[in-house]
């Protein structure tokens, strides 16, 4: 990747007040993101996505959340913007689709409405202009009668439908970032296909860089080029898309991995993960964060301050465990200890 990132996040903090404490979420995340590039954030529920991707837009309520480190947006912080120059960024330069656009959506305006309010505020085009660009835009995500459409409310229409005029709003003004929080994983499968497909193509049109935060690697698989893991506010591993998958090194990476089915070995049971991301206020913030969950390895194998190492050159893996990692079932030779290994 040579081009210059559209957006570089340095050690990014987000820490929740929680009663008197403030606890970190995201605990010093860097990465990059490039034009033409899909990074997909991967991880389990409560790792510290979302709380990323809304620190990078800017829309932390603010009071019960400290947010420390810098987002660089094509040479400007964000997180030191004022909110009138951020407001320019958002929805203009910056596009952001989140899982559920009903919450995301003004239930009393209409669609087109809705879709041509992001052009007052981004451009100086006329009414009908901007009547003119919603309507394509309706085409452009795949409504079929975008006429129609134009004239809905949101609860009119079905969630895939919805979704789509998220994602009309959100490249309304061709933006070079599309942040995408779980976009799909309200909707049913073919749907999701849909939507992924229109995401990919609007991004060959456009040359936007996504971040593309999501728990399905079916979809890691078919969208991403680079491909991060989080695990409790940390990124654990970083990778391109072919050499996560096929070369796997952080034992949380090939424990996701491990848990999802495969028609190519279906005769394995599944690896369960034991246990869960711990809540914030019970993290430890020493050592592996995710040596609780791999009791089986000894604790001489963790680093005490594990640091995200270049292994090879782009692939990045955090703490030493990866080294002399198995699975209890790789240990014993069979395989339902692993899948049933308690800690
Ligand atoms: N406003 C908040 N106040 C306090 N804690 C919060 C707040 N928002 C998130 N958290 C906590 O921060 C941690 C990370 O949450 P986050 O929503 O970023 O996780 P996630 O990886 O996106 O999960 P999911 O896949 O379920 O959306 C969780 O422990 C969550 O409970």
């Amino acid at each position: 990747m040579f081009t210059q990132p559209v957006l570089e996040v340095e050690k990014l903090r987000v820490s929740f007040r929680i009663q008197d404490e403030y606890y970190a979420a995201v605990d010093g995340v860097s990465l990059s993101v490039h034009p033409n590039e899909v990074l997909a954030i991967v991880g389990e529920s409560g790792c510290g996505k979302s709380a990323l991707a809304l620190a990078i837009a800017g829309l932390h309520a603010t009071g019960r959340t400290k947010i420390e480190g810098s987002a660089v947006f094509q040479g400007t912080n964000l997180l030191t913007l004022p909110t009138s120059e951020l407001n320019d960024i958002r929805g203009k330069r910056i596009g952001m689709i989140f899982q559920d656009p009903l919450t995301a959506l003004n239930p009393l305006m209409t669609v087109g409405r809705q879709i041509e309010e992001s052009m007052d505020y981004h451009t100086t085009l006329s009414s009908a202009d901007k009547r003119k660009r919603t309507l394509e835009l309706l085409e452009r995500v795949g409504i079929s009668d975008p006429k129609q459409a134009y004239t809905r409310y949101p609860h009119e229409l079905s969630g895939g439908m919805r979704q789509r005029v998220m994602i009309a709003i959100a490249i309304a003004c061709e933006p070079q970032l599309l942040i995408a929080d779980e976009p799909t994983t309200a909707l049913d499968v073919t749907i999701q296909a849909q939507i992924m497909d229109l995401l990919k193509e609007l991004q060959q049109q456009t040359s936007a860089g996504i971040m593309f935060i999501t728990h399905n690697f079916g979809l890691v698989a078919e969208m991403a080029d680079r491909v991060a893991v989080m695990y409790a506010g940390e990124i654990v591993e970083l990778a391109d898309v072919h050499t996560l998958f096929d070369q796997p090194l952080h034992p949380y990476t090939r424990s996701l991995l491990q848990s999802i089915p495969s028609l190519h070995t279906p005769k394995q049971p599944l690896h369960v993960i034991q246990g869960m991301v711990p809540p914030l206020h019970k993290q430890s913030r020493t050592g592996c964060r995710f040596q609780p969950r791999i009791r089986w390895i000894a604790d001489a194998e963790h680093e005490e301050h594990p640091v995200l190492r270049e292994v090879e050159p782009g692939h990045w893996v955090r703490c030493t465990c990866y080294r002399n990692f198995r699975f209890p079932h790789e240990s014993t030779g069979g395989m339902s200890d692993g899948a049933t290994y308690r800690v």
